[in-house]
């Protein structure tokens, strides 16, 4: 596996070949704000008094987008605005302080590019931390192993925001669930995916780039695990794939916003019905931009697969076998080393597929 350049981002002139894309511009930009018809990202405002509507509005972004912009999830601005504070004042430590925490092979904490970027040869124009919220206290000693005020402060920042993002997870599951007509009460598969859901974080740092058009932040993917909070700051980046025409839509920088992302996880249990959006972000040369993702997944050993109640009567049948959630995450390196997708190494082909599904089940 190839492992990321260093470059000092902030000295750099130019952008060297290390870091040169030559991909990016296979597909149009097009802008995704207010008023721009078919490429308006849907925004879903849960501030709605009527939840059958919310509901109905996320079915809806996320069978056609996989992705949508949350209004009046009730996390307060200024506990985003400290969280944003503290991931700025880590990025600027020196990089002697940030390499001691490096991201070692097989680990999930730490600093450094994220995991996919290992399975290309060029480096992106970012750098990243990856952590666990609920286990802050301990993966960040690995940064500040003196547990001083930054540590502290760092500390407690990120587990007064999981608290607040935790809770509008599961809410949003729920909301989820019962646009596919479900409720965790009267379906164990789903009270199983409420019950051992589990956060982990990424953040990003993306410096200016003197040549915007020749790098990229985070090369295009999938997320893997059900769904992912975006925070983008002030400073636009996200882009979203869109079909027919193939384009990529700018996510709008909106205040008070998250994005919502679908991931790899929430198309196998609705058995294909919400999109899991394929994503990347791009760097700018007049701001460095920093974001934030909170991603929520199964634990490594769980089964998944499609739920019974997600089979419907144009799909009737599994489209994927159940499948441990460590070999699934195992088939994405593989897929992502021959360019493949690992939702189609889980396929099942039409005719192949089980009259009776096997339950979703988790160990
Ligand atoms: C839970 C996680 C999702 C993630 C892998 C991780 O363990 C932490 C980092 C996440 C991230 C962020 C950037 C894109 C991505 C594909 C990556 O390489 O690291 C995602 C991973 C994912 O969704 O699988
Ligand atoms: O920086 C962004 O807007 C995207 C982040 C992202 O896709 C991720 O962390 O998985
Ligand atoms: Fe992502």
């Amino acid at each position: 596996m190839p492992t990321a350049t260093h470059l000092d981002f902030q000295a750099a002139r130019g952008v060297p070949e290390t870091h040169e894309w030559p991909v990016l511009h296979d597909h149009p930009v097009v802008d995704g704000g207010a008023g721009a018809g078919e490429d308006e990202v849907p925004v879903v405002d849960l501030r709605d008094a009527d939840p059958a509507k919310v509901a109905a509005a996320m079915a809806r972004a996320a069978e056609q987008w996989g992705a949508f912009l949350l209004l009046g999830h009730g996390v307060p601005a200024d506990l985003v605005a400290r969280v944003e504070e503290r991931i700025e004042a880590m990025f600027a430590l020196p990089a002697s302080e940030k390499t001691r925490a490096v991201r070692g092979r097989g680990e999930s904490c730490g600093y450094g590019s994220p995991p996919i970027s290992g399975f290309f040869d060029k480096s992106m124009w970012s750098e990243g931390y990856t952590f666990a919220p609920a286990n802050v206290r301990l993966d960040l000693l690995k940064l500040w192993p003196d547990a001083g005020p930054h540590y502290l402060l760092f500390c407690e920042v990120m587990e007064e925001f999981h608290k607040g993002m935790f809770a509008l997870a599961h809410k949003l599951l729920g909301l989820f669930l019962s646009a596919l007509g479900l409720t965790a009460a009267d379906c164990a598969a789903a009270a199983k995916i409420a019950d051992t859901m589990a956060a982990s974080m990424h953040l990003n740092w993306y410096p200016k780039c003197p040549d915007p058009k020749r790098a990229v932040g985070l090369i295009a993917h999938t997320d893997s695990g059900y769904f992912t909070f975006v925070l983008q700051s002030m400073v636009p980046g996200l882009q979203l794939f869109r079909r027919e025409p193939d384009r990529w839509v700018a996510v709008p920088a909106m205040p008070g916003a998250f994005v919502i992302n679908v991931g790899d996880l929430f198309n196998i249990v609705t058995n294909g019905r919400f999109h899991n959006v394929f994503h990347r972000a791009v760097v700018s040369r007049e701001s460095h931009r920093v974001s934030l993702g909170y991603f929520l997944g199964p634990p490594a050993q769980a089964v998944v697969a499609p739920l019974d109640e997600a089979l419907t009567l144009d799909r009737p049948r599994p489209a994927y076998r159940p499948v441990v959630w460590r070999e699934y995450m195992g088939l994405r390196e593989k897929a992502l080393f021959v360019g493949e997708s690992a939702l189609k190494m889980i396929a099942v082909a039409k005719d192949d597929a089980p009259q009776t599904p096997k339950l979703h089940e988790t160990s």
